[in-house]
């Protein structure tokens, strides 16, 4: 079986485009989006997302605020940038870029959720459970997004989803459970008792976990889709590292649909930011409006 690439920098280009265009439309009634990042420390993967991040804002229009801070800031040091963000008018949403080494939940709550791009302020989250309207978190978006783009049947199908993490996980299960999706999910971790016999089953498997090679091709049912979000890095035979994700290499053998990694799930996040963003901003407008009218 030769399974589909579900190309995730292919669809990246594609939402760029159309964000362009609404970009314009905001450009128009005297709006510019802008992106803020807050970088804590030198982490090398770190650096390189971010700045992924604002060169695909340049690209659509979008303007970068960015804060970076060196390593060993405090709390503090990072509270003060984030309540600059949440005062400043020309930042229509900003992230943390994770990890930072401090208090995630502190710094999360301490986001305004309005400029929650990423979704994963404690409110948001609670609106999604609540299946409210809100911004959601990148990673899982773009998981859902990937699947919708190449036409992978979401409604009635059975999920396992590998990992019960905050960022992706977690929110996944619950989005991919939304009447919109009607999906049939299981959440497999550390405590499932036979993972084998719970990705088996599934239509749809998402990787999740962080632990490259997880997932072995004996494990998936012909023909399902598997996206790849884990992120690990491995050094190869040739001493040189490598990204390693949940699945091994041989799934492609067994599956209908994969996603590459790098080159699926990634570039998905930046896109779902982007859209994240201009959704923010297209908000403001709305507000703005109706409080003029
Ligand atoms: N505040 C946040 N921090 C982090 C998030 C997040 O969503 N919000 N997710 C990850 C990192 N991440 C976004 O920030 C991210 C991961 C991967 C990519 C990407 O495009 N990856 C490329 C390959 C990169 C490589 O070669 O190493 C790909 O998959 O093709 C973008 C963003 C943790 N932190």
């Amino acid at each position: 079986m030769t399974a589909t690439r579900l190309d995730g920098s292919v669809i990246l280009g594609e939402i760029k485009r159309d964000l362009r265009a609404r970009v314009e439309r905001l450009a128009e009634a005297g709006i510019v989006p802008g992106l803020g990042t807050v970088l804590v420390g030198d982490d090398p993967g770190s650096h390189w997302y971010v700045g992924a991040k604002h060169k695909d804002c340049a690209e659509v229009g979008i303007a970068s605020i960015r804060r970076d801070l060196p390593a060993g800031s405090t709390l503090e040091e990072v509270l003060d940038v984030v309540h600059e963000l949440n005062d400043d008018p020309a930042c229509t949403g900003f992230l943390v870029q994770q990890p930072t080494g401090l208090d995630e939940f502190a710094i999360l709550s301490a986001v305004d959720p309005e400029k929650d791009v990423d979704g994963l302020h404690p409110t948001n989250l609670g609106w999604l459970v609540l299946g409210k309207e809100a911004p959601l978190p990148c990673t899982p978006m773009g998981c859902v997004e990937l699947l919708r783009r190449y036409d992978v049947p979401i409604a009635g199908a059975r999920v396992a989803v590998v990992g019960r993490g905050i960022t992706v996980g977690r929110p996944l299960s619950l989005i991919l459970t939304r009447r919109s999706e009607n999906a049939t999910v299981t959440i497999c971790h550390t405590g499932t008792r036979d993972l084998a016999e719970e990705v088996r089953r599934a239509d749809i498997v998402i990787g999740a976990a962080g632990v490259p090679g997880l997932i072995t091709p004996d494990m998936i049912k012909p023909g399902a889709a598997l996206l790849d979000v884990g992120v690990s890095r491995v050094v190869g035979a040739d001493g040189k590292s490598r990204v390693a994700g949940d699945f091994h290499p041989d799934v492609v053998e067994v599956a209908g649909s994969v996603s590459p990694n790098p080159g699926g799930v990634g570039p998905m996040t930046r896109a779902m930011l982007l859209t994240n963003v201009v959704l923010a901003a297209e908000r403001q407008l709305e507000q703005a409006q109706a409080g003029a009218a």
